[in-house]
């Protein structure tokens, strides 16, 4: 069992809650996701407005463990400062650590992102740091004191996949015991089986079912495909060879 500082999700799949066409169809997602989790950004309504009121509500009466986020600072001050009101807000010192570096791709500042993981670690908070596939930004994340690393597969929101898949799988090599998560891009269910047959231990995804034609469904196919991965990977693949093998052995000459 995976445990997420010392909690295990009841499903591998964790949802964001942006950019649906109405709340009700959130909800709907939600709850065909099975979701683990829903992240949240604070940015995301002013706190304290009527609608981001109506929005918190929601997110509580969903019933499913809050992972509020730092989406869209970019700067070291800026995240913390949001993670210290995030905790305010949904009374939970999980954070999902954001730092944006680059404008055009949405990529992590690595740098900053350990400097701020730091401090919210000797805050108190429990940082789940959004990264890029680096090994030493790994490395530097986890004697920061962060115990779960969520890499990307692509650019948010650009559903490309799993853009550097030999960056993944050396990452999840290299920190066998550490849970990690796949993190953004992501655009259809096969991308998120084909995380998980890498041996992640979640998927977060936002983009690729609040923009699917019907959210709801696409939540369940991306549930399924999780399970499915997730089976596959513990049931422990074939190695992928250079030539053919018959998969029917012969024996022997067939008599006519
Ligand atoms: C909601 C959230 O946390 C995003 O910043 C996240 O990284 C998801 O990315 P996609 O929208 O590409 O799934």
């Amino acid at each position: 069992m995976t445990l997420f500082y010392g909690t295990a999700l009841t499903s591998r799949l964790m949802l964001g809650t942006a950019q649906y066409p109405s709340p009700e169809i959130l909800s709907d997602a939600v709850r065909r996701a099975g979701a683990g989790v829903v992240t949240v950004s604070l940015r995301r309504e002013a706190a304290g407005s009527r609608a981001g009121e109506a929005f918190w509500n929601l997110i509580r009466e969903l019933d499913v463990p809050v992972l509020p986020n730092t989406a869209g600072c970019h700067t070291v001050r800026e995240a913390v400062t949001t993670a210290q009101m995030a905790r305010e807000v949904f009374g939970t010192d999980w954070i999902k650590l954001e730092v944006i570096g680059e404008s055009d791709t949405l990529q992590p500042d690595m740098f900053a992102l350990v400097e701020a993981a730091r401090i919210l670690v000797e805050d108190g908070f429990r940082v789940f740091p959004y990264m890029t596939e680096d090994l030493v930004g790994a490395e530097r994340l986890l004697r920061a004191g962060c115990e779960v690393l969520m890499p990307w597969g692509a650019p948010i929101g650009s559903g490309k996949g799993l853009n550097n898949l030999f960056g993944l799988r050396a990452l999840r090599a290299h920190f066998p015991d550490v849970p990690m998560v796949v993190d953004a891009g992501i655009g259809v269910p096969s991308h998120a089986a084909q995380a998980m047959e890498l041996g992640y231990d979640a998927v977060l995804i936002n983009t690729a079912v609040a923009k699917a034609g019907n959210p709801a469904e696409m939540a369940r196919a991306f549930a399924l495909a999780v399970e499915a991965g997730r089976m596959a990977y513990v049931a422990d693949p074939m190695e992928e060879r250079d030539m053919a093998v018959p998969s029917t052995p012969v024996i022997g000459q067939a008599v006519l």
